[in-house]
């Protein structure tokens, strides 16, 4: 158990070995799942839960604060890292409700079968008083879910704000101590997850910034006790700024791309832009998704196979696209054998994004000279595109 500040304890969990989050994003610090108990004078709250396989440490912590009851289990956000052990708590105090708005509500009642005489449901700006402590509740749609809302405790001036500002690392320092460190793993995690919702957080940041906020306290990673670190962070990667950046995620079976690829780092680096190739089968694919956070341009590097883009190349367009990062050029380089689709495949993997396409540099086989004047002309609509950015 962690002292939050009087009255206010982190009861969660840290998860030391957790190697991948949703089955597909590699964590390579760990994780925590905080959930948080806050002590009124005349009731008590708990602001979510924790994975149900954590149960068993979480109520070792809520039994080191020495509470015998929970009137009110405040559920920010359904999905079951947060709400899975909200039955446990039902069995365990009977009396406890659970405060959520309707969409979380409801979908509490379809992902966990928890009954609808459980539940108290709130609104947008509504209060429940702990006696001398108030819990408001502020919609925030879209960090993560739709029915995610952050808690205010007013007095306290903090903001439990679920995944929004959230951060993957197990860390037993409960507040943020490497203030690099942490906006980097902020960076990673709003890629992965919030990057799609860019509308949707700009218009939550406006919401939650009308509070006089001392500290964020989100359901991942440490707490900010300085809440412009984190939220002046992510109005940068909600803006239109990109940066002077190419990211080339390849893929090559006998290096004819890898080549061509090697080739266009260098001639990059030689302008002056920076350049990140991603060797897409031993890449991690938070890395990737960070770098999509901010960059200008990507250049996607594939053979051709079986009359399209290699499969690997497939999974990293498709995530690109899933992810809408704000990339203002796209293009793709490669080689081929004698055909293929993989252009124009590649063109509508990628429909989602708002991006301008240069026209790719395909060669047959190995690149020959005239192949490397392409990718100098190539290396030039770059640079000419990134002067506009
Ligand atoms: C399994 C397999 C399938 C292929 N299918 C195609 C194809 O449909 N069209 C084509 O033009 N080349 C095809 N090729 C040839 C490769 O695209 C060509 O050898 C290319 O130079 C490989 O580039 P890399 O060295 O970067 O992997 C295929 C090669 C392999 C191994």
């Amino acid at each position: 158990m962690r002292k939050l500040k009087d009255k206010i304890f982190e009861v969660g969990a840290i998860d030391w070995d957790r190697t991948l989050f949703d089955e597909l994003v590699p964590l390579p610090d760990g994780t925590s799942y905080n959930s948080y108990l806050i002590l009124g004078s005349e009731k008590t709250a708990l602001i979510d839960t924790v994975e149900p396989y954590k149960k068993d440490i979480f109520f070792r912590h809520i039994k080191e604060v020495g509470i015998d009851r929970i009137d009110y289990l405040i559920s920010n956000h359904a999905e079951q890292d947060h709400s899975g052990c909200i039955p446990f708590v039902l069995e365990k105090y009977p009396d406890c409700k659970v405060v959520t708005n309707a969409k979380c509500k409801s979908f509490l009642i379809e992902h966990l079968h928890i009954p609808d005489e459980k539940f108290i449901e709130i609104k947008e700006g509504d209060t429940i008083s702990l006696g001398d402590k108030t819990l408001e509740f502020i919609m925030t749609p879209w960090v993560h879910w739709p029915e995610t809302m952050s808690t205010y405790l007013q007095e306290d001036k903090i903001l439990f704000s679920c995944d929004f500002f959230g951060s993957h690392r197990a860390t037993s320092n409960l507040f943020v101590k490497d203030e690099y460190k942490v906006v980097e793993d902020a960076k990673r995690y709003y890629a992965e997850i919030m990057m799609p919702f860019r509308s949707h957080i700009k218009r939550n940041i406006e919401k939650i910034e009308k509070k006089e906020i001392d500290i964020i306290a989100p359901s991942h990673g440490p707490v900010y006790d300085k809440p412009s670190l984190i939220i002046d962070a992510y109005k940068d990667w909600i803006s239109d700024r990109v940066e002077n950046k190419v990211l080339i995620p390849f893929v090559s079976m006998h290096d004819s791309t890898e080549h061509l690829v090697n080739e266009l780092v260098e001639r990059l680096m030689n302008k002056g832009i920076e350049v990140i190739p991603y060797n897409l089968t031993v890449t991690d694919v938070g890395e990737f998704a960070m770098a999509l956070v901010d960059a200008g341009t990507i250049v996607f590097g594939s053979p051709y196979v079986l009359g399209g883009l290699h499969p690997q190349c497939v999974y990293a367009a498709y995530l690109a696209n899933a992810l809408r990062p704000k990339v203002k050029f796209v293009s793709m380089i490669g080689s081929f054998g004698w055909g293929g689709k993989g252009v124009e495949q590649l063109k509508s993997l990628i429909s989602n994004l708002k991006a301008e396409w240069i026209e790719p540099v395909m060669v047959k086989g190995l690149a020959k000279e005239e192949d490397f004047e392409r990718l100098d002309n190539f290396v030039e609509e770059i640079v000419k595109r990134h002067e506009s950015l």
